[in-house]
């Protein structure tokens, strides 16, 4: 069933209350207005906030379709100039003020984002492209991407010289199209594909290819005339390229190398060599209770890297996404000239808790004591953890590879006021404990680029690490990514530990190369 996305929801609210409080008043709104709400009507309604399109095609409809419901309302409050409207002004200065309030403004680089989405996912999880269009990702299926859809990325491609990838496209949108495998629409005919696709072959340096492309369309339909203007065209292209330069081949752009291995790690490709491998481990853990112990799997010893079993129940996950939806914003990451910048590296929305501010995250804040053996302690200052970090990452969300460490001085940052008060003076990011909320469909690893390991989304489980050698050095080797979202959607909450309180906890190693063993 159609879903409405959670700011349709909200605009969707607004306007029915206003409907309603307009009837009390013995008026009736616009025509307009009731036919817009009849139609969203029998739509099912989110109640959460939660980022929740299934999959990154619906993800590319609600947003495309709330960009066009957006712009209804806008030009129904632009038509509180219009004359003719026999609405009262009153409506739609109330109207104006329900659209600014509810914050809910698609704009054209929300549409732009969810085909960056889409792009992103199709390069890092190398999806089929002609599966994909059609709407078939991994073993789900969806409805297929509109023509205008597939134009519309192409074109976002080659405005941004990504020729390949536009041919890329509009051969698969060409294939799908002439073996009947997508929708037609009624505004675009074959022949404006098949010219797209010949201009982009001619500017990737190819015009040869765009006279075979047009030729074969011209078998199939001779009548066009100015297809015949269009082959001259590039065969005049053609003669200008000299004869021994004719023989370039589509080639996929080369990723640079760091590239390649964070999305092959995405994709679980990471390689590691057997002598690791076999090194590794599962074990119950021991902790600080004598009688309770952990199901810790070893993923990595240098540095040392876990993934804690069972260690938040559902319901309490649950709890910690009810208690973030109405604070979630999108996420920003910490430079040391401006305090907290919105990144295209980083696309999720965060929200924060500090222990402090509820029993259960006072409880959580001991449990993770409990399980690391470090201090967790919160204090107005000095203290030895942040507050709780939610995330949650909707399709094609995504945190590029980056460590948890500031990578300047301290003192630096309380003087610019990045680091809050309570934890001045606390020292830098020295472990970094990370629950997994839920589980995902598919996509949203965390991955550890430099040592090639993929930690899993496990519903319940917590990944561990630590960012600081035991000789005081950042451990670059730390460096991790939270992989894009492919299916489904991602919640996480972390704990960063703070350096100074765990001196006698996880004291100096005795060589720089010191491994963190357990308990
Ligand atoms: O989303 C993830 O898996 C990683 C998140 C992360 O690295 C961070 O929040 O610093
Ligand atoms: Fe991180």
């Amino acid at each position: 069933m159609e879903m409405l996305a959670k700011s349709e929801v909200k605009i969707v609210a607004a306007l029915e209350n206003y409907v309603q409080s307009v009837k009390e008043e013995g008026q009736e709104a616009p025509h307009e207005v009731r036919r817009f709400l009849a139609e969203v009507q029998g739509k099912v309604r989110v109640s959460s906030q939660e980022h929740y399109a299934e999959n990154p095609i619906n993800a590319f409809h609600l947003v495309q379709r709330f960009h066009y419901m957006w712009g209804r309302m806008s030009s129904l409050i632009i038509c509180s100039k219009c004359p003719e409207t026999n609405a009262s002004r009153d409506y739609y200065s109330t109207l104006e003020a329900i659209v600014n309030q509810s914050q809910v403004f698609t704009s054209k680089e929300d549409v732009k984002g969810v085909a960056l989405g889409l792009l992103r996912l199709w390069v890092t999880y190398k999806l089929d492209i002609d599966k994909l269009i059609r709407g078939h990702i991994l073993d789900t299926e969806t409805d297929s991407l509109a023509v205008s859809d597939i134009l519309y990325i192409a074109e976002l491609l080659n405005e941004t010289n990504q020729t390949y990838d536009t041919i890329v496209w509009l051969q698969a949108l060409l294939n799908a199209f002439e073996a009947g495998k997508i929708e037609q629409a009624d505004d675009i005919k074959e022949v404006n594909i098949v010219l797209r696709l010949a201009e982009a072959y001619s500017s990737y340096g190819m015009p040869w290819e765009s006279i075979n492309r047009l030729v074969e369309y011209q078998m199939k339909d001779p009548r066009d005339e100015g297809i015949d203007r269009n082959i001259s065209y590039y065969k005049s292209k053609l003669s200008s390229i000299p004869k021994e330069h004719r023989s370039k081949t589509l080639q996929p752009p080369a990723l640079y190398a760091n590239q390649r291995r964070y999305h092959a790690v995405c994709r679980g490709e990471g390689e590691r060599s057997q002598r690791i491998l076999s090194s590794l481990k599962c074990f119950y853990r021991k902790t600080k209770i004598p009688i309770y112990r952990v199901k810790e799997e070893v993923l990595n010893y240098a540095p040392r890297l876990s993934l804690f079993y069972d260690v938040i129940f559902d319901s309490e996950a649950k709890f910690i996404k009810e208690a973030s939806y109405s604070m979630l914003q999108r996420s920003g990451v910490i430079r040391t000239d401006d305090r907290n910048k919105v990144s295209d590296g980083r696309i999720s929305e965060t929200g924060w808790h500090s222990d402090s501010s509820h029993p259960f995250f006072e409880s959580l804040g001991r449990r993770v004591e409990i399980i690391t053996g470090l201090s967790t302690r919160q204090y107005p200052f000095e203290s030895h953890s942040e507050n709780f970090q939610v995330v949650n990452y909707g399709i094609g969300g995504m945190y590029d590879p980056h460590t948890d460490l500031f990578g300047v001085s301290l003192p630096d940052l309380d003087r610019k006021g990045v680091n809050p008060p309570y934890l001045q003076g606390s020292g830098d990011r020295v472990a970094t404990f990370l629950f997994y909320l839920e589980d995902v469909k598919a996509g949203g690893a965390t991955a550890f680029v430099n040592i090639n390991v993929t930690v899993p989304v496990v519903k319940g489980a917590a990944a561990f690490w630590y960012n600081i050698r035991r000789n005081g050095d950042a451990d670059e080797n730390t460096k991790h990514a939270g992989c894009p979202v492919l299916l489904g959607s991602k919640w996480i909450s972390n704990k960063w530990i703070r350096q100074h309180a765990q001196v006698f906890r996880r004291p100096c190693g005795k060589s720089p190369d010191a491994q963190d063993g357990p308990l």
